[in-house]
Parts: C-alpha cells; structure tokens; sequence
C-alpha cells in the first residue's frame, strides 16, 4: 500500500536518511523504532510530501508521491511531533479549521468532529481554550485534527514523548482502535521499546539514517540467537575484572550496571569458571548472576550498541 523506495535524503554533507525502503500493507500497524537523530521525522517527513528527497521514492499503491503530493495527502493523516494547534481558539474552533483545510464538506464536518472528538476522549473539553489544555490533551487534539478526513495511513511521530500518562495510554488505546476497528494502517515512530512491541504487527529498527533490522517481534529475536545475555551483581566495582571479562574468548559485549556486569557472549560458551576465577583475583564477590529473556531492547543494543534512550 506505501512503500519508499531507497529513500535519502542529505543536508548539506550530512546524510540524514540513507537508501530506506519500507513498506505498510493495508491495514498492518509498524513500528519505526530509533535513537534520537536516527532520522525518523525526515522519513516520515518525505512520505508525508512535505520534504522533498535527494533520491528515492515514496509509491502509494504503485503510484509515486513525489510525482502527485495531492494523491497522499488525501489518504493520509499525519500527527507531527510539533503540536500545530491555534492556542487562543477552542478545541472544536481548532477542529473546524482543519476541517476546512482538508476540504471535508459542511454537512459532514460537524460529525466528523464529534467523532474523532470522542475518539481521542476530549469531547467534554471541545468548548475550552486550547492554551488550557495540557501537553498531552493538546496531542490528542492534534490526533483528531489528523483523523478529520478518515485517512486510510496514520503516521505519529513519537505522540508520546513528554506527555502525562493518562493521555498516553488514551493515545495508545486510540492508535490501537484504529487499527483494529477501523483497519486504519498506522506507521508509528518512537524510542519507546514497549509501545511499539505493544502496538505494532512489525518493526523496522533505524540507526544513522539506515534501516538495520526488520521483522516482527520473534524474527527480531532470532537474530540474538545467537547470544545469551547475563546479569552479574558484584560486591564492589573492579576495572581490572572488567577489563579481565572484555578478554574472555566469547564475550562479545561487557557493559556496567548499577551494581555490577551485563555481559552478552556466544551461546553456550563456558565463560563462567573464568568469571569467578577473575573475580576471586581481584577481591570482588559474585553476588548474584542471571541469564536474562531478551527483549526488543536488546536487539536493539546489539545492533546499534547503544540504549534507545541514550
Ligand atoms: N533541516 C535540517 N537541516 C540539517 N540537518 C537536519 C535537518 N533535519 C534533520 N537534520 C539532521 O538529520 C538527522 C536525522 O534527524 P531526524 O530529526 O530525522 O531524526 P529522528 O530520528 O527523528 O530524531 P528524534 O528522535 O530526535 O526526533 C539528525 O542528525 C539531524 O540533526
């Protein structure tokens, strides 16, 4: 249904998007996972027509954005990170002007306010002064805003980030209904691990402006299955063991917790005894040691070697 097609796209000498190619089938809800400045709001900046690519292109049912804008901007609804709402008009006033925006006839548009009103739960405040809404009531606006015209693709970009939880859960729910009842397919970017393994039928991981993986929740995992991921609580912090640790064959990975080591090492490989050897050498109790279940988050360390979050 739409697809890019080796996507790019260069500031200056930076390359901020680089050969993305993605793809949301009717009705299917993805994820596009990233670090800050992986260049998710400029993919989904170009899918939306708004910024044009160096290369590539973005097809909507074969057919390419770049060459008709007017054709996706019909079919879909975007909720940037920026909220874009007029702070001195009501909800509703507010609603009215996109309204008119997307062309939504006079008959209809009363309706459809109402509708899209009650589904992101503000339709009690819908008379009230938009500059006294909280941030996340105010993205819930900016989420109906997007719904007005019934778009068959709805794009958010990170809806949740800085918002109370209240709100996020309603905009959970709400991107969760639409994709299930309504069959609206949803591209939705964050750094929140948890929201898209919650929300999402498939994830594209993206990191430097690359997509490094794809798949769904369980094709991700296999690609750790090649690693198992440990849990050390040591006594006290010891350089030496640490470095001792980065030096047994078949560690891939040492990273230090709040009270010890997380190590990731090759399947099966029996690092253990050099472990306790090293940290009997250097005076350090091993007070505690798990393997853990991997999760999407860990994908993401091991591909990218950093925290979603950092
Ligand atoms: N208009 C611009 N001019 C120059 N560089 C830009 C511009 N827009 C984005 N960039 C750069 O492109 C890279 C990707 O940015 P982008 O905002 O797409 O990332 P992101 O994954 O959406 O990050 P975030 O999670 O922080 O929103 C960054 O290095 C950013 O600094």
């Amino acid at each position: 249904m739409l697809e890019t097609i080796n996507l790019s796209k260069t500031f200056k000498d930076k390359k901020a998007v680089d050969d993305v190619n993605l793809y949301v089938n009717k009705g299917e809800s993805v994820g596009l996972l990233g670090p800050n400045g992986a260049g998710k709001s400029t993919t989904i900046s170009m899918i939306s027509s708004l910024l044009k690519p160096t290369s590539g292109d973005v097809l909507f049912n074969g057919n390419s954005i770049i060459k008709n804008p007017a054709e996706i901007r019909r079919v879909l609804g975007v909720v940037p990170q920026e909220i874009a709402l007029y702070e001195e008009l009501s909800a509703h006033e507010n609603l009215n002007f996109f309204g008119e925006i997307y062309k939504i006839s006079k008959g209809d548009l009363e309706s459809r306010i109402q509708e899209v009103l009650e589904m992101v739960g503000l339709q009690h405040r819908q008379k009230e002064l938009i500059k006294t809404f909280s941030g996340g009531m105010k993205r819930r606006i900016n989420i109906a805003a997007a719904l007005l015209h019934q778009p068959k693709v709805l794009i958010l970009d990170e809806p949740t980030v800085g918002i109370d939880p209240q709100s996020r859960n309603h905009i959970l729910e709400t991107v969760r209904k639409l994709n299930e009842q309504y069959e609206t397919s949803i591209l939705y970017t964050s750094h929140y691990m948890e929201e898209v393994e919650q929300l999402c039928d498939r994830v594209y991981i993206m990191d430097h402006g690359s997509i490094v993986a794809s798949g769904n929740k369980s094709e991700l995992l296999s690609i750790l299955s090649n690693d198992d991921t440990f849990h050390v609580q040591l006594s006290k912090r010891s350089e030496k063991l640490i470095d001792a640790v980065r030096l047994i064959k078949d560690v891939r990975q040492v990273d230090e917790t709040e009270n010890g080591l997380r190590i990731i090492a090759k399947k099966r490989s029996h690092f253990l005894s050099t472990l306790v050897h090293g940290a009997e050498k250097e005076g350090v109790e091993i007070i505690h040691f798990q393997m853990e279940i991997p999760s999407l988050e860990d994908v993401f360390l091991h591909l990218t070697g950093k925290s979603l979050r950092d």
